[in-house]
């Protein structure tokens, strides 16, 4: 914590941030929606608002539009659902991206985007506090600035899209400043080149993790990776074809589980058993457990591979940390160089928007489940907290725009015809009967 100290310490003696901390906040009443995060939900809102004739605000508390992408991604990174999975409104894709387009493409194709609707997000803004003026009917929103500058804006709609990755989650665990190492969490990795010929304890076995350790082979790093819990791997293509797009097809005739014991099917014949190299699957199917828990499944492009060769060693889960030192849960000590946390994200809505019904405390996510997520009351909405990636964020900006258009008492003419479109993805469908 001594990089606090040292930015308060140079706080006390500047002039301008006394001078900000009593200067009352600056007042911008703003005309249309202010949409809190300028990733890839909150564009797709501005652009569907735009189409409409609407002006909107976006308001970012990073330099950059998308900044989950541009910032705290690996190298490597593409995307793992094929392109027409991920496309955001009233914008397709080059034709001439690959079905997996890369981190930079999909950068491009988002700056892009936010050009081609005139969205200019106020940079280096971030949202504080937002709550509902019940005198004046209206929702102040407050930003504090690079220079502490607090600013209120007044709005009669307001737009929560700062994302299911808003935070990183890193466990707190024993011993952790004992380490000595390397530790950091998967937003700060960017390439395996840092740690040739290091060993590196790899924390969670989601997408990041596994593909965390595929780079660290990659670059003649010795990782090993943590696996606390089940897990569904299937291959990112089956003869092909992406897993993604033909379970999505299937889906349109045969009931989920049925796919997904197709898909298990499948998994075992071009995987092998994955149980025998540690990483046992759930008892329910992978579509099933990500329809009900949001859990995604890993789409392999490469670790299982890595795994069997024991390039990739797989551990249970950490007990405690001492020197440069892991002890297991089941009592195995090992020396390790750095520590790697592939251990999710959070939405972060609780520390801001103060409100009492749409969203919960606990994880911040919408409590009424999919599809209904996205509309609160009192010109209050969601984007993008679907647990189904941009497909899903692209749903609920497509309803969002057309309800405010119509003032919240339209018939959702435009976003039902599209939604009828999303609606053939069957997955998007909701998980309550
Ligand atoms: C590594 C990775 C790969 C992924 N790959 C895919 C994929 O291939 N396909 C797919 O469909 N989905 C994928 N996803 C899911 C992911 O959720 C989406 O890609 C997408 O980025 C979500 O967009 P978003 O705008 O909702 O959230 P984000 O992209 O996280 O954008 C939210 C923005 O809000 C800003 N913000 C947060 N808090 C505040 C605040 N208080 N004030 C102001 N601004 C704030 C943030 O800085 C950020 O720029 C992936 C996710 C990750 C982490
Ligand atoms: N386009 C792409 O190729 C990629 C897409 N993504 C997407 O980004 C999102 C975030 O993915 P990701 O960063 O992998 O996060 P996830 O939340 O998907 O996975 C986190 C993992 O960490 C594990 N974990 C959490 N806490 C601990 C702990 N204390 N000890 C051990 N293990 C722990 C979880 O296990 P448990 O299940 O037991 O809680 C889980 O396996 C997902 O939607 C993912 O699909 C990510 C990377 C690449
Ligand atoms: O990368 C992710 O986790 C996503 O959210 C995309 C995604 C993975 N599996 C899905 C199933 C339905 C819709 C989106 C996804």
């Amino acid at each position: 914590m001594d990089c606090f100290r040292e930015i308060e310490g140079k706080q006390a003696h500047d002039p301008l941030f006394h001078k900000m901390m009593n200067r009352p906040p600056r007042r911008v009443s703003v005309p249309g929606p202010v949409i809190v995060g300028a990733g890839p939900s909150g564009l797709a809102v501005a652009a569907c608002l735009r189409e409409k004739g609407f002006p909107s605000l976006v308001i970012e508390r990073s330099s950059c539009i998308a900044s989950l992408w541009q910032l705290k991604t690996y190298d490597r990174l593409r995307l793992h659902l094929p392109k027409q999975f991920c496309e955001l409104p009233h914008m397709g894709f080059p034709s001439e991206f690959p079905t997996y387009p890369t981190k930079e493409q999909f950068i491009d194709y988002l700056e892009k985007y936010a050009r081609k609707f005139e969205i200019r997000p106020r940079f280096n803004e971030t949202v504080s506090h937002a709550e509902y003026d019940e005198v004046s009917g209206i929702w102040r929103v407050k930003t504090v600035g690079k220079r502490l500058e607090e600013t209120e804006y007044m709005c009669r709609w307001l737009v929560a899209a700062t994302g299911e990755n808003a935070e990183a989650v890193v466990p707190e665990i024993d011993g952790m400043v004992e380490f000595g190492g390397d530790i950091r969490h998967t937003s700060y990795y960017k390439s395996g080149k840092e740690f040739t010929g290091k060993k590196v304890l790899v924390v969670g076995c989601g997408n990041s993790g596994m593909e965390v350790c595929l780079d660290l082979c990659n670059h003649n790093a010795s990782p090993s990776i943590v696996v606390r819990d089940t897990v569904h791997v299937l291959p990112r293509e089956i003869l092909g074809k992406s897993t993604f797009g033909l379970s999505m097809w299937l889906l349109k005739w045969l009931p989920m589980r049925l796919v997904d014991r197709f898909l298990l099917v499948v998994s075992r014949l071009m995987l092998g058993d994955t149980a025998r190299f540690g990483l046992d699957r759930p008892e329910m199917g992978p579509l099933e457990h990500k329809n009900r828990f949001g859990k995604t499944p890993v789409l392999d492009v490469g670790t299982l591979a890595k795994i069997k060769s024991g390039d990739v060693k797989v551990c249970p889960g950490i007990k405690k940390l001492k020197r440069h030192t892991v002890e297991f849960l089941d009592g195995k000590m090992e020396n390790f160089d750095a520590i790697i946390f592939a251990t999710g994200y959070k939405s972060n809505v609780p520390s801001w928007l103060k409100e009492g019904d749409m969203f919960s405390e606990e994880d911040g996510f919408p409590k009424r489940p999919f599809p209904d997520g996205w509309k609160g009351e009192r010109g209050l909405y969601a984007v993008g907290f679907t647990k189904r990636g941009i497909l899903g964020a692209s749903m609920d900006a497509k309803r969002i725009a057309e309800h405010i258009k119509c003032n919240g008492r339209c018939g959702n003419e435009e976003a039902a015809s599209y939604d009828q479109h999303l609606r053939s993805v069957p997955l998007m469908k909701s998980s309550s009967p």
